[in-house]
């Protein structure tokens, strides 16, 4: 009897085990049709290989073994990772169309509420991308007559760094608080003091769920996790700040509109009231209205801001590495400026260096190293794959930015890989900071000239110094939505012209 019943169950755990196996086999094998990609774990998928500190190192790897095309998946989500600039372009310009939506996730539906310009798909999203290029195209921005603003922000900005006497400090709070106020200038049609309760307030939080972001990105996977008692993924405090933002936002919106003359629109909001307004009268069908007006004027702020701020934070720490090329761009600057005190966008042309030093920076510091994830509604066919509707797609230009194939050896700075033999400025399509295709950042020209002017003006006033000769700051930093370099101070030395 004991014989029977040790049989019968040594060959109920074999049948088990037997079962089990072919369970998870079935459920790991990757889908037919979907390009190759790693194994995954039951339930997790590849979890685990998503969740290491620095996925461009992850994503390195699984280019090598599985090439441009690599399927994954979490949960049961499917995710495609697209590498290279070929299949770039092929995935996000030939296929633009089918790939310009935004994954139906927490941070998307949740955190952006689906709405505005940087969350939204569909309807909603083209009629606000629409918006926000027209307009800021006709309010001048990115040209020389929005320039002004800018350089508005410049001399207080300037102050900061004098008050710093020379000594160690870290520029992080100054940069960031300059770049809202040119958000704050093309929204609001003004710029708020350094110092004023609101304005720090709603930098402080943006600031805060930039870094809770982290967190809360498993929920994408896992959306049961959202509702965890003591809030583990942080995703109830992000909410949270998401809510404090709106009623700040709508407070300093319903003021402005009390100001607003209709025949003379100052700003982006002016311009979305009338236009919605308009709209309303006429009876055309649309998707504006002030909730989605409160989450695009976020959206400026979230866009134009971080991006910005972080691509000139690390160009202050190339350049404190490489003090001869800080010089060359002074060099330029002064002889360009030809005894003028400020230069303009225009200038630009005339100073290939200082042009090709910012190239460089733009691809060596790669602050948006898998730009957003984008999504397909429909399933798509892509050479011999089929892509199911509802992937998660990953832009991987970090595989086009730091490719050794393309630039050699890619972590050095060497601003001279954008100079042809002449010293003129040679643009390469392997550059793509602001991305590709119908999603491509709105805020390009807008950037470049922030980008210029500040540079150039940090470097016409001081000499940046490290606050240890003898130990140079370290290129490292972290990777999340962007890349952000470690916290580090700096010295902003006067120059005596
Ligand atoms: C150096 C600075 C900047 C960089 C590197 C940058 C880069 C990017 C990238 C990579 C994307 C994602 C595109 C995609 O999902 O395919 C993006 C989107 C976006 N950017 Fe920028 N950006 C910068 C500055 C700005 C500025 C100044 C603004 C504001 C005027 C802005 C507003 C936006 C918006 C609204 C989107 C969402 C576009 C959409 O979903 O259709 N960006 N940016």
């Amino acid at each position: 009897m004991s014989f029977f019943v040790t049989l019968v169950s040594d060959n109920l755990v074999t049948i088990a085990i037997f079962l089990l196996v072919l369970l998870l086999a079935r459920r790991l094998r990757p889908r037919p049709g979907l390009p190759p990609g790693p194994r995954g774990w039951p339930f997790v998928g590849n979890l685990f290989l998503l969740m290491k500190p620095d996925k461009r190192e992850v994503f390195r790897k699984l280019r090598q073994k599985y090439g441009d095309l690599v399927s994954l998946s979490v949960g049961g989500q499917p995710i495609l990772l697209v590498n290279g600039v070929d299949k770039l372009h092929e995935v996000f310009v030939d296929h633009g169309k089918e790939f310009d939506k935004r994954p139906q996730v927490f941070t998307v539906l949740k955190v952006g509420q689906g709405k505005a310009v940087v969350h939204s798909s569909g309807h909603v999203w083209k009629e606000h991308r629409g918006f926000v290029l027209s307009n800021m195209k006709e309010l001048g921005i990115g040209k020389t007559t929005f320039q002004q603003n800018v350089v508005e922000e410049i001399k207080p900005f300037l102050d900061v760094l004098d008050s710093t006497k020379g000594d160690d400090f870290d520029p992080r709070f100054c940069v960031q608080t300059a770049m809202s106020n040119i958000i704050c200038s093309i929204c609001f049609g003004k710029r708020f003091e350094y110092e004023d309760p609101d304005f720090k307030d709603i930098l402080n939080i943006f600031d805060e769920n930039m870094r809770i972001s982290g967190s809360t990105s498993i929920v994408n996977y896992f959306p049961f996790l959202e509702n965890l008692p003591g809030d583990p993924f942080k995703c109830g405090a992000c909410l949270d700040n998401v809510d404090k933002i709106q009623v700040i936002l709508k407070r300093w919106i319903e003021r402005h509109r009390k100001t607003l003359d209709p025949s003379k629109p100052r700003d982006i909001i002016d311009r979305y009231i009338l236009e919605l307004e308009t709209k309303r009268k006429t009876g055309e069908a649309t998707t504006m209205d002030e909730t989605q007006l409160l989450k695009l004027v976020g959206d400026l702020f979230v866009g134009g801001t971080e991006t910005t701020a972080t691509t000139l934070r690390w160009a202050l720490l190339f350049l404190v590495r490489h003090p001869e090329m800080q010089q060359r761009i002074y060099e330029e600057v002064i002889s360009t400026l030809k005894g003028r005190t400020q230069l303009s966008i225009l200038d630009k042309k005339g100073m290939p260096f200082t042009s090709a030093a910012i190239l460089e920076i733009q691809r060596l510091g790669d602050i948006a190293p898998f730009v957003l994830p984008h999504s397909n509604f429909e399933e798509v066919t892509l050479g011999k794959y089929t892509i199911p509707a509802g992937c998660v797609v990953i832009p991987n230009v970090n595989s086009v930015h730091h490719d050794p194939d393309i630039w050699e050896h890619p972590l050095e700075f060497r601003p001279s890989r954008f100079l042809d033999n002449n010293g003129s400025v040679v643009n390469r399509k392997e550059l793509m900071p602001f991305f590709i295709g119908p999603r491509m950042c709105p805020g390009k020209s807008l950037a470049k000239m922030e980008v210029f002017l500040f540079l150039t003006s940090i470097i016409q006033h001081f000499e940046i110094l490290p606050t240890d000769s003898e130990r140079l700051p370290a290129l490292e930093g972290h990777v999340g939505i962007t890349y952000v370099p470690h916290p580090h101070s700096l010295r902003f030395v006067k120059r005596r012209h």
